[in-house]
């Protein structure tokens, strides 16, 4: 049986001879100096492959904003397992913004009737990134794979198309939020415009062309003051610069339907609220303000109208999304060249029963079983609208959207959630 000395310095005869005797401390020093010695070359040589690899990744991405945290052969080999579909003429879905609220539920909804989901996002910290990462692990506990990254990194996006022949596209990444956008209207711009033609130049070039279905918004209707609100109202007087860019996206994908036979459709979304909901919201800041003692702020519109919005539900929503992908027909162009005519709509999904806001904290108060405290302010001049109100017959016609739950049931939903996810009142909610 060879001994330690004996693997430590392989018996190369000539070279020296193992004196198994008194020179046996001596031989081992020797060994501990010249394993130490490797130890160093060794840790020399990973930093310098470290600094090499580090290096490569900030000159291929060509630009210091996107370090690369995605590739290899496991991760390919995670993104084809997690595109695979598991029903017959089953989708392959890119789903953006899959660690956000509505794109948690879409993509988990997919999954569960048999498609293939992959999840792109970039956990930006506009609210708290952990309730993302909460979702993550949510669906990746259901074998949803939620890559890291940023829309308006390019060769991710190509990556992403070369490992995967997406069938659909959901795009739900985005800068959310009404009043956000005049303390940072860059991200708008970042994120609702520039993420979104990177997406559409990913899609155009793509052999095949995905269908497109993304998240536009009721804030599209801006001043219109005829209600309920529908498809065909004038969409040219945003309040806010998310709205605009919405609106943006609009025009954005009808260029890319028009010139490259891309299949698109842009969902309405009305002010969307429920379990795994986004903090910034009022129903969210309310429930966590209401159980922390806190006072709530609630806006009033002009001549102390209250204001009001369409509120709709989570479940109700990801049927809406589920049936514009059904729906969606086929892209017809392929690698950048348009075929013929595919496709565009622009569906409105909301509720069709605004609800005003002290009627919203109504319900919370009684579902939370505590009192709010409430100021009412005058609305201030922030990009809101006074209210909301969908008219859904277009997208009740074309793919059967039926919403069928109503504010009391939804909030009552929200808040078991809110209650299960956070305690009853945890200080450290964002
Ligand atoms: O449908 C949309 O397209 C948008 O819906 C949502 O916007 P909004 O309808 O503005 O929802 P939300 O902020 O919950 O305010 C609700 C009401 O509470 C009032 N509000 C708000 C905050 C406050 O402190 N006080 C208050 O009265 C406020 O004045 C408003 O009347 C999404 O955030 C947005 O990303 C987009 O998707």
């Amino acid at each position: 049986m060879p001994s330690l000395e004996d693997e430590l310095f392989p018996s190369t005869p000539g070279k020296f001879k193992i004196d198994r005797g008194h020179n046996i401390n001596r031989q081992f020093h020797r060994c501990f100096a010249s394993t130490s010695t490797m130890f160093i070359w060794a840790l020399f040589l990973i930093a310098l492959t470290a600094s090499y690899l580090s290096f490569q990744s900030f000159v291929d991405s060509g630009n210091w904003y996107f370090t690369a945290s995605w590739g290899g052969i496991q991760w390919e080999k995670q993104i084809r397992n997690s595109a695979k579909t598991n029903r017959p003429g089953g989708m392959s879905v890119l789903v953006t913004g899959a660690a956000g609220f509505i794109g948690s539920h879409v993509s988990l909804a997919l999954k569960k009737r048999g498609d293939g989901v992959v999840g792109l996002d970039n956990f930006n910290n506009y609210y708290d990134p952990s309730l993302k990462k909460a979702r993550q692990s949510l669906l990746h506990s259901q074998a949803i794979l939620v890559v890291e990254g940023d829309l308006n990194d390019v060769k991710l996006m190509a990556k992403l198309f070369d490992l995967v022949a997406f069938t659909h596209v959901m795009h739900l990444a985005a800068q959310a939020g009404v009043r956000y956008a005049m303390e940072n209207p860059s991200s708008y711009v970042h994120n609702n415009i520039a993420g979104l033609v990177t997406l559409l130049e990913t899609c155009k070039s793509a052999n095949p062309q995905p269908a497109i279905v993304w998240a536009s918004s009721s804030s599209v209707y801006g001043l219109n003051d005829k209600v309920p609100f529908s498809e065909l109202d004038r969409t040219d007087q945003p309040a806010s610069l998310y709205a605009a860019t919405k609106k943006a996206g609009e025009e954005i994908t009808h260029t890319y339907n028009h010139i490259y036979g891309l299949a698109i459709t842009g969902l309405r979304f009305f002010t969307v609220y429920g379990p795994w909901g986004r903090p910034d919201m009022a129903y969210f800041s309310f429930t966590r303000n209401i159980l922390q003692g806190k006072t709530i702020t609630i806006y009033r519109g002009k001549n102390k109208a209250d204001l009001a919005r369409d509120f709709t539900y989570i479940d109700d929503i990801v049927k809406g999304c589920l049936g514009s992908l059904d729906t969606s027909g086929r892209s017809t162009g392929s690698g950048g060249k348009k075929r013929g005519p595919a496709p565009y709509r622009n569906f409105n999904l909301g509720n069709t029963t605004p609800v005003k806001v002290p009627t919203l904290v109504n319900i919370l108060e009684k579902h939370l079983t505590v009192k709010a405290k409430r100021k009412i302010v005058e609305m201030p001049g922030n990009g809101d609208v006074p209210y909301t109100h969908a008219n859904i017959s277009l997208a009740r016609r074309e793919f059967g959207y039926k919403p069928t739950t109503d504010l009391q049931t939804g909030l009552k939903n929200f808040v078991r959630w809110y209650l299960s996810y956070y305690g009853y009142n945890r200080k450290d909610v964002w």
